[in-house]
């Protein structure tokens, strides 16, 4: 018999006892949900991701506040837009912890607290405010460069398959801001390669009970708890010469001209006494660096790559779209350039300065968003004090997930919910596009979250969504391939990716001939 059956049998033992002896006065009023025997199962079984089949099912049967436990450990989930309102932004100050996971040194997993605002603050106005991020722009073209390279060397193919494309282009993006290094194709694969095997390993929900239970988990899963720490392993092997790199280049007076990366940002941060920052004189470790890159790294290039394919999709899928939003960049920058001879730089690309005039852009992107979240819950929230949501208690210790995807539908709320219709996000159907992405005022979807752990990166994905998205239209035509039909199956992987991903006929739009003449 597998020993994780045992463990499981022993753990719904525990699960059936403990919450009797330790939780007897919560109970009466806690949200509904299933009894502990399937809520064990179901929370050991699946990663957070997997559970939202089970969850909707769950939903029409308990409401849109359930709750699951496991062992002592409560989990709410949420899946209407105004409960989330209602606990996000006016409850946010005692809804903002995260649970204890498998420790390490990052932004996305440290408790609300001094280190959490402390990393946080450095990454947000260091690296994410919008003088910082206009001094990256560089980087964008010469990103664009390379993606559209790699895209021509296949343009006489009956379908590319886009996503490898777009990963390694956000990879290579966000590795120069991270490390401020241009690295060649095998390090960026190389890269790219380690931070995808530890992100399919950590959403595949295997680690799970390491998660729910560290230091019995540890002892009864070894073979699991070597696996993560191999992987980790490797991954300093990959990351740590980087930051050792650029640390000891940004010391010479040369180099300190030279625009911020990530890694120069971290160098100088003074931990809190309370948090181990008395161990190495108050400094990040570089260990602890390689944690704090890694997030930066996966944070910023899965999502919006994952974004960028459905996006694509949809407009090859929807020709008409393609079409009205083709003709909105013409009228702004006139007909598309001629692509230059391939290896030649692009001398004219849309300006992200001049995305904001592109209202029907700006729609396109939000209705890939709504209609297909990166993310279909955004990371778990813990209670750090007692508190009454729609006459239920959820107390303190609880944690709280809220249902992205599920909000993005809701007929509610949505019109045709499972229509890509991007004019629904502008003002009078063809005037301005206005919406409030950060949900503070009301939540009508919350792809980047809500509330005080509202995802930093907001603006800086759009920027990228957006330019990427204009760019690739402006200079080519998007067809189906022959013989491919898009389907908008979903998969889940860390991110919630296209189960059969897109194979696209690449046009350009500009006959490379007419540019020789
Ligand atoms: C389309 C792209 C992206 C999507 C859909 C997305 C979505 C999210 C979501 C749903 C959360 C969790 C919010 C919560 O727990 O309430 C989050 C957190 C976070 N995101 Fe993003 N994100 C994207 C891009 C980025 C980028 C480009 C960066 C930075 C380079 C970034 C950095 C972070 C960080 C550091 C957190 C943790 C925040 C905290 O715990 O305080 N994200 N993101």
């Amino acid at each position: 018999m597998e020993t994780w059956f045992i463990i499981i049998v022993s753990l719904c033992i525990i699960a059936l006892i403990k919450p009797l002896l330790f939780h007897h006065n919560h109970r009466k009023n806690l949200p509904p949900g299933p009894s502990f025997l399937s809520s064990t199962i179901i929370l050991l079984t699946n990663s957070l991701s997997q559970l939202e089949p089970i969850l909707k099912s769950l939903i029409s049967k308990y409401g849109p506040l359930i709750t699951l436990q496991i062992a002592s450990r409560l989990s709410i989930f949420v899946s209407n837009h105004s409960l989330a309102h209602q606990i996000l932004i006016q409850k946010g100050a005692v809804v903002s912890d995260r649970p204890r996971t498998l420790a390490v040194r990052n932004i996305s997993s440290a408790s609300y607290g001094p280190t959490w605002r402390l990393l946080r603050r450095n990454l947000a106005s260091e690296i994410l405010h919008a003088g910082r991020v206009k001094s990256y722009s560089w980087s964008r073209k010469s990103v664009l460069n390379i993606l559209f390279n790699r895209l021509r060397d296949h343009e006489e193919d009956e379908g590319i398959k886009v996503i490898d494309h777009f990963q390694y282009a956000m990879f290579c993006l966000l590795v120069l801001m991270c490390f401020g290094e241009k690295v060649d194709e095998n390090k960026i694969n190389e890269i790219a390669s380690v931070q995808r095997r530890l992100l399919l390993l950590v959403g595949s929900g295997r680690f799970n009970v390491l998660s729910f239970f560290p230091k019995l988990g540890r002892l009864l899963f070894v073979n699991r708890w070597k696996e993560l720490l191999q992987m980790r392993n490797d991954q300093e092997q990959v990351l740590m010469p980087l930051i050792e790199s650029r640390i000891e280049s940004v010391k010479s007076e040369a180099r300190k001209e030279q625009f911020v990366a990530y890694v120069d940002t971290l160098v100088d941060l003074e931990l809190p006494e309370e948090d181990g920052g008395k161990e190495n004189g108050g400094r990040l470790t570089v260990k602890e660096m390689v944690s704090m890159c890694s997030e930066f790294l996966n944070a910023g290039t899965d999502t919006t790559s994952t974004a960028l394919q459905w996006i694509m999709a949809n407009l090859v899928k929807h020709p008409h779209v393609q079409r009205r939003l083709y003709d909105e960049i013409v009228g702004v920058f006139g007909p598309s350039p001629a692509l230059p001879l391939k290896g030649v730089e692009l001398e004219t690309v849309i300006k992200e300065e001049d995305l904001a005039k592109m209202p029907y852009l700006k729609a396109v992107v939000l209705e890939g968003l709504r209609r297909h979240p990166p993310g279909h819950f955004v990371l778990p929230h813990r209670v750090m004090k007692e508190v009454e949501v729609q006459g239920y208690t959820i107390p303190e210790g609880a944690t709280i997930n809220f249902m992205v995807g599920a909000m993005g539908l809701d007929p509610k709320v949505w019109d045709e919910p499972m229509e890509f219709k991007p004019e629904r996000f502008l003002v009078n159907n063809d005037g301005d596009c206005e919406f409030d992405v950060t949900g503070s005022k009301g939540i009508k979807m919350m792809p980047f979250g809500a509330g005080r752990r509202i995802c930093p990166g907001s603006d800086l994905a759009l920027l990228h969504l957006e330019y990427f998205v204009a760019n690739l239209i402006w200079y080519f035509d998007w067809r189906v391939a022959d013989g491919y039909e898009v389907d908008l199956s979903e998969k889940v992987e860390f991110t919630v990716v296209m189960k059969n991903p897109l194979r696209a006929r690449i046009v350009s739009r500009v006959e490379k001939m007419n540019h020789l003449s």
